[in-house]
């Protein structure tokens, strides 16, 4: 029987090894919705490759050159962010959650709303809403499965384990770009450096947020809300080779770690065939060659991001919101050239540090609308600080 299928942010690096997957079991899958940015034509090849129902683009500026490349293939074209949630609403079995940053957010509540199982790539999910997300699924019977490589392992780590047995879990971190830099150094980090990833080929701002870390603070809150874990039982372990990807701790000693390849289309493929496990076109490890695995504890001084990822945690509410849309900001704020690299991570402490005056705010209910409000003004403070100066 074939499984309909959606990917959201289809064009990216999860999007492409998603397709990559399921292209290599024609028959097995009708898709239904594809979804991109600015690739407009990688998106149009993609749907005509898959003979998708729907290809969206998140810009109405692209609609245009969209509709041309799908002329007379009966694909429908469509844009904009409503597009994309509406496209997440069309019935399917299976929706892959990829789109970079708080934009997926609503078009996986969409998905969920649907019944549908969720991939979720999109890490900003659960870290601007995970209360929400995790309300939604159960409220329509939604299957939400990780797929970042460290939840993957965690999850598979946990499979018949009772999650009361649980002791601590463990999240590994390559380190970045600049794991073995001087500390003085990183200040002048340049866009070019940042950009490279030492195991993983990804999209350029996680690479970025692997290099300062913010990636692994994402993690942090991804981790305690995914599994419900309580925020001084998660723990982050430097590991250069990204080969073990997470470890689990039971009461009895016993750690369960997942090791592999650094290749995501394991944890996608993983997601895709759940629970069964099928065949996937990753390297096998040989650990006799590899023969060394090097672990260490993080440098807070280093990675100022993994404390304010704790104080987000303690303080709940919507503070997770803030925390991203700070760190988006900050983000483009780099990549733009307009701060520097280890400047990011005050920004987001003077945004957190802001918001935090504003009570009602951070502790409103966890709504889609509230955590559009929270995003929005810490938006405006994160640019308003940029601008004026730390
Ligand atoms: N890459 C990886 O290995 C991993 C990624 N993740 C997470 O998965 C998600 C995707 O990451 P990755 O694939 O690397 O990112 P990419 O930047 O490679 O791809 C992002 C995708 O989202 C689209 N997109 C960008 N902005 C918007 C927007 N505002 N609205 C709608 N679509 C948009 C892009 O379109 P276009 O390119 O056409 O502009 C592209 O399809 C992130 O949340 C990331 O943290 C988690 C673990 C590993
Ligand atoms: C592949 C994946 O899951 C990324 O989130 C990865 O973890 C990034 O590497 P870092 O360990 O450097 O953050
Ligand atoms: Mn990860």
């Amino acid at each position: 029987m074939t499984r309909r299928i959606s990917i959201f942010g289809a064009t990216g690096s999860i999007g492409t090894s998603t397709i990559d997957l399921i292209a290599r079991d024609p028959g097995a899958f009708d898709v239904v919705a594809l979804t991109g940015g600015g690739n407009v034509a990688l998106l149009a090849e993609q749907a005509k490759a898959l003979n998708a129902d729907i290809a969206v683009t998140a810009h109405e500026s692209h609609l245009a050159d969209l509709r041309a490349a799908l002329a007379g293939t009966g694909i429908e074209a469509a844009a904009g962010t409503i597009a994309i949630e509406e496209a997440a609403r069309r019935p399917a079995d299976w929706v892959m959650s990829a789109i970079v940053g708080a934009a997926g957010l609503a078009p996986g509540l969409a998905a969920l709303e649907t019944g549908a199982t969720l991939a979720l790539a999109n890490k900003e999910s659960l870290v601007t809403a995970g209360p929400l997300v995790l309300a939604t699924a159960k409220q329509h019977g939604a299957r939400l499965l990780p797929v970042d490589s460290e939840h993957s392992a965690v999850f598979q780590a946990l499979t018949g384990e009772d999650i009361a047995a649980v002791e601590r879990v463990i999240i590994t971190a390559s380190g970045g770009a600049f794991r073995d830099w001087p500390l003085e150094r990183l200040a002048n980090a340049t866009l070019a450096e940042a950009s490279c990833h030492p195991n993983w080929d990804m999209g350029q701002r996680i690479t970025i947020d692997s290099a300062s870390m913010f990636n692994k603070a994402l993690e942090l809150i991804e981790t305690r809300e995914f599994f419900g874990v309580d925020p001084d039982k998660i723990e982050v372990l430097v590991h250069p080779q990204s080969l073990v990807h997470a470890l689990v701790g039971f009461h009895d000693g016993a750690l369960m770690a997942h090791v592999g390849p650094a290749d995501m289309r394991h944890a996608i493929g993983y997601a895709l065939n759940w629970p069964a496990r099928r065949a996937l076109p990753v390297e096998r490890l040989d650990l006799a060659r590899i023969g060394q695995l090097e672990f260490r504890a993080p440098d807070e001084a280093r990675y100022p991001a993994l404390a304010l990822a704790r104080a987000v945690m303690d303080e709940g509410g919507l503070s997770g919101a803030v925390f991203n849309a700070a760190k988006e900001e900050a983000l483009d704020a780099f990549i733009e050239g307009r701060i520097g690299f280890m400047a990011m991570a005050g920004v987001v402490e003077a945004v957190l540090d802001r918001m935090s005056g504003d009570r009602s705010l951070i502790h409103a209910a966890i709504t889609l609308d509230n955590v559009r409000a929270a995003d929005q003004m810490s938006r405006l403070a994160a640019r308003e600080i940029i601008t004026t100066g730390l």
